[in-house]
């Protein structure tokens, strides 16, 4: 494959897919290390250790045994002669591992070893591990410390044996001695300070010889239940991240979003005021601001076909007089004075349209021309009675028509031109109706 290619596919990958593949490699790496590294070990043996003693049953209870430990380089030695006296005749081998007042924690162990002999298979060896906590122990009271043990069989060779602390119970002896509530009569490996390798419970005879060669603790850095934690965290806490990242991200990316189709909205409203202001613009004369004849035709279109409508036309009477009198801007001015006064005087219903220079259009949706009549009529006698610029004495001219069954708007309209016609003709300043 070209490597081009693989660069462009590599390309595909986000970020998340690196940190999981960092994940999972991690994960891999911890579990394979834990399996088969971060050994923890301690060895107790004749060439690294020398607090080490024996002792017997002599000084308490009567007892008359007697223990005597030697040591090669190999191992220790313990010769014991159980005699007659106390209760339960024993000898022993300590190991202290006491530093002051603090023994070592073997919780963090999970295994212990011992290595050793005894010269008779029919006798056991008792493995004591003592524990103190102030909780039930009290200092210089050597039994007031737990004492959790297991018993292992006797060996004519060496013998090797790889114990977990669920195989050792506490002393029942201890327990019913020291009347310990059950809440402290279980396991306890935090703070031994003393390991104890002893002659076992009835013993068959009187000689014993116990050779022992190391007690072994063995254990991991990081337990099994720690490391799976760990990596339960370790998994919950990047899942946990991840997704508050991706939730970020997609209420940001949300936000931009309302944000630009916020803008795009305000953006249309614009373009659609603007368009409406132009059409506006379009239908109306820029000079009066009444309606245009592009105006009309809008007005006309949007008119239901049959509705009943009246025609008003207007017309100033002898305009071009005003013009020639007072001027062309003065002519302008009448006409605008004009629009607006006949705009207050109507409804909104009621359109007007500049239909030509001095001509004007009202359109009514009346039925019957007798209203229309009568708008006119006012209509003329309001314009008459307006001031004007240079005291110009303004009249106009109006013919109405109203607009036939079946009849078209030019039809109805020359109908109303025509009245208007008669209008002038009639003398000027008056309303005419179409027959
Ligand atoms: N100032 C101005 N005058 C215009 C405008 N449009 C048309 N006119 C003038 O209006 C006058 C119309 O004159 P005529 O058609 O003879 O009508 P009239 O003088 O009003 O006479 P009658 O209608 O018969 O009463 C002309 O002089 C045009 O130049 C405009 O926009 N502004």
């Amino acid at each position: 494959m070209p490597a081009q290619k693989i660069i462009t596919q590599w390309g595909i990958l986000q970020p998340i897919h690196f940190v999981l593949g960092l994940l999972i490699m991690l994960t891999i790496t911890l579990l394979l290390w834990q399996h088969y590294g971060m050994n923890l070990s301690l060895r107790f043996d004749p060439s690294n250790f020398t607090k080490i003693s024996a002792s017997d049953d002599r000084d308490t209870e009567g007892g008359k045994s007697i223990g005597l430990l030697t040591y090669t380089a190999d191992y220790w030695r313990l010769d014991c002669q159980l005699n007659e006296g106390h209760r339960s005749p024993y000898c022993s081998i300590d190991l202290d591992l006491s530093n002051g007042s603090q023994g070592i924690d073997f919780s963090k162990y999970t295994q212990i070893t011992i290595h050793y002999r005894y010269q008779d298979a029919r006798e056991q060896v008792n493995l004591v591990m003592i524990n103190f906590n102030p909780e039930y122990s009290v200092e210089n009271d050597y039994r007031s410390q737990k004492f959790t043990e297991i018993y292992l069989p006797g060996a004519m060779g060496w013998s090797t044996h790889a114990l977990s602390w669920r195989q050792f119970n506490v002393a029942s002896w201890w327990i019913a001695d020291k009347k310990i509530p059950p809440k402290w009569a279980d396991n306890e490996f935090s703070n031994i300070r003393e390991i104890r390798v002893a002659t076992g419970l009835f013993p068959k005879k009187t000689n014993h010889q116990i050779d022992l060669a190391y007690i072994e603790l063995n254990g991991k850095w990081i337990s099994n239940n720690t490391l799976q934690l760990l990596l339960l965290l370790l998994w919950g806490g990047s899942a946990a991240f991840w997704l508050i990242t991706e939730l970020r991200r997609s209420m940001q990316a949300l936000q931009r979003s309302n944000k630009q189709q916020q803008a795009l909205k305000n953006a249309q409203e614009r373009l659609k005021e603007t368009n409406q202001l132009l059409t506006e613009r379009s239908m109306r004369d820029p000079l009066t601001s009444a309606f245009n004849r592009e105006g009309l035709n809008v007005l006309l279109a949007s008119e239901p076909l049959n509705a009943s409508l009246c025609i008003i036309f207007i017309d100033i009477d002898h305009f071009k007089k005003i013009n020639d009198t007072h001027g062309h801007s003065t002519g302008d001015q009448v006409l605008c004075l004009l629009a607006q006064h006949i705009q207050q005087q109507i409804r909104p219903s009621e359109k007007l349209i500049r239909f030509g220079g001095e001509e004007f259009i009202l359109l009514c949706q009346y039925s019957g021309l007798a209203q229309a009549e009568l708008l006119a009529e006012k209509l003329r006698l309001w314009l008459f009675s307006q001031n004007w610029p240079s005291e110009i004495t303004l009249s106009c001219s109006f013919g109405v028509a109203e607009r036939q069954t079946g009849e078209s708007f030019e039809a109805a309209l020359h109908r109303a031109d025509l009245a208007l016609y008669r209008a002038k003709a009639g003398g000027r300043n008056r309303v005419e109706v179409a027959k």
